[in-house]
């Protein structure tokens, strides 16, 4: 095991002892929050409160902490580790099988959900000839004579016929008279004596009408399925004539926390300590588009843990803790005994490598995701969003990518996923990265991938997206696309 050796704070999780943060940062009170990456105070750009409050001194360098393990001792249970981007397309394709029917939905039920179909126009848009502006409808050369009985207002029923020579006032969106030629705006015309109307300005056969069908026909296909339902698509289905839209099932959830060590409230005492994960995950999933069905306490409960697991109704099983080989690890004989099948058992991936992907019967699944808090959050990106995002049947995420600031020390073998910032047009890697640390990913803006090997300043790294972080103009600099945003 190879001793840190990267800047102050730059925790190379899982690189060494899995201690969480083989690196301790400074004492608490160096006024750092998060632990922005890199030599703090550089005078490099960073400002405003929450620059300021990221950049304050980095911890200060610590010792490495004496080796706790005998290296001649026995090696811990080890899984067959899965490659990480391996891993993420077992996780895909588990979630592409076997998806529910797209399900009816009122509109107003229907933001956030996905289009269980193409969406295709029920009606003509506009529906009918239409005026774009309040002024006069005409028919044929001017001047006109004015029909002063004859206004036409948006809503009524459709006016007479307009002869050639007349004119009759009209408003905007009211339906144009047939045999009129032309709408002027009030301000473009005058009227004269006798009842005549002329124009101040040339007219044109057509203007300011819109013709029936400029924006579509009956059964144009307005969005393809899959599409995000956004306000504007719910403004556009009405207009289209829905009233309800055909959209995909949302994915169900449901969260099991184990650990006998966890308490829901209050702070730490003699040993025990406060369940971060059920407050993380409910909401993170929801985010991701699911219907979280319920966060349940399980303890360190074997029998307990078997009942939860085969009496889910949820589409997806989430557990934390116990993915490990300790003595009240209960996951993997829990999954034996339902007959489980493992698609992935432990992932070459740091934090998280005892994270693990089974097929429960009826089609479900369970991720196992270890208890080390981000731990559990790199087995929630790499497990859970795929196989939620392919259930869901929005397509695969396109990880954005930015140069990072810093050097990133690497794991010789596996992948690292590391929080960061976005600064101007870098990616900036935050300390308190350590496998049982959440304070650095709560400052994030993404995870990056940092390739087994590390990399170098100036690297272009891929970015994990977080539910709840625009990718920023920072897709835009390394010039890939934003991945779409969830509106749940
Ligand atoms: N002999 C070995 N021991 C461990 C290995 C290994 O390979 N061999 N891997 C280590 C790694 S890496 C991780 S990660 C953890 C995974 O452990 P489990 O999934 O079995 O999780 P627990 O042992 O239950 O908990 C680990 C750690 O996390 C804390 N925890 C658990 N749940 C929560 C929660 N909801 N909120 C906050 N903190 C939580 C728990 O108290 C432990 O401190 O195993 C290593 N061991
Ligand atoms: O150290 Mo473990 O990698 O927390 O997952």
């Amino acid at each position: 095991m190879t001793p840190p050796t990267s800047a102050p704070g730059a925790d190379p999780a899982g690189t060494t002892d899995g201690n969480g943060g083989a690196r301790t940062p400074g004492p608490a009170g160096t006024g750092d929050p998060a632990g922005i990456g890199g030599p703090a105070g550089t005078g490099d750009g960073l400002s405003g409160a929450l620059d300021d409050a990221l950049a304050l001194q980095a911890p200060a360098p610590a010792t490495s902490p004496p080796p706790d393990r005998d290296p001649a001792a026995p090696r811990p249970h080890r899984h067959h580790a899965t490659p990480w981007p391996e891993a993420r397309e077992t996780a895909r394709r588990a979630g592409g099988s076997g998806r529910p029917a797209p399900e009816p939905v009122p509109l107003d039920a229907a933001l956030g959900r996905l289009l269980g179909g193409t969406l295709a126009a029920l009606t003509d848009l506009p529906s009918f000839d239409t005026s774009a502006m309040d002024g006069w409808a005409v028919a044929g050369p001017g001047p006109w004579r004015i029909d002063e009985d004859g206004a036409v207002l948006a809503g009524h029923a459709r006016a007479a016929a307009l002869g050639d020579g007349t004119a009759v006032r009209i408003a905007t969106g009211a339906r144009i008279p047939s045999g009129a030629t032309a709408v002027i705006r009030s301000e473009h015309a005058r009227t004269g004596t006798g009842g005549r109307l002329h124009a101040e300005r040339e007219v044109v056969p057509g203007q300011d009408i819109r013709p029936r069908g400029q924006e579509c026909r009956t059964g144009d296909p307005l969005l393809p399925a899959g599409a995000l339902v956004t306000p504007a698509v719910l403004g556009l289905a009405a207009a289209a004539g829905y009233d309800e839209l055909l959209v995909l099932p949302r994915p169900t959830v449901e969260v099991l926390v184990l650990g006998d060590e966890l308490l829901t409230s209050g702070l730490p005492h003699e040993g025990l300590i406060r369940d971060a994960l059920g407050p993380l995950l409910g909401p993170w999933l929801q985010a991701l588009g699911t219907d979280v069905l319920g966060t349940r306490r399980i303890g360190d409960d074997a029998d307990a843990l078997y009942t939860a697991v085969t009496g889910s109704a949820a589409d997806l099983v989430i557990t934390t803790g116990g993915t490990a080989a300790g003595p009240v690890d209960h996951v993997h004989p829990v999954l034996a005994k339902a007959g489980a099948e493992l698609l992935v058992d432990g992932v070459s991936v740091r934090p998280g490598h005892p994270m693990l992907l089974a097929r429960l019967a009826g089609g479900r699944h369970l991720v196992g995701l270890p208890g080390n808090p981000l731990a559990a959050v790199s087995g929630l990106l790499t497990l859970a969003e795929p196989l939620l995002r392919a259930r869901s049947g929005r397509p695969a995420a396109e990880p954005y990518r930015g140069p990072v600031r810093d050097e990133v020390q690497g794991h010789p073998h596996d992948t690292r996923l590391v929080p960061v910032v976005h600064r101007g047009d870098h990616l900036v890697p935050l300390h308190y990265n350590g496998p049982a640390m959440l304070r650095g990913i709560a400052a994030a803006d993404g995870m990056a991938v940092v390739p087994p090997g590390g990399a170098r300043a100036g690297d272009t790294l891929d970015v994990l997206d977080l539910p709840w972080s625009a990718p920023m103009a920072l897709s835009a600099v390394a010039g890939s696309a934003p991945t779409g945003a969830c509106f749940t």
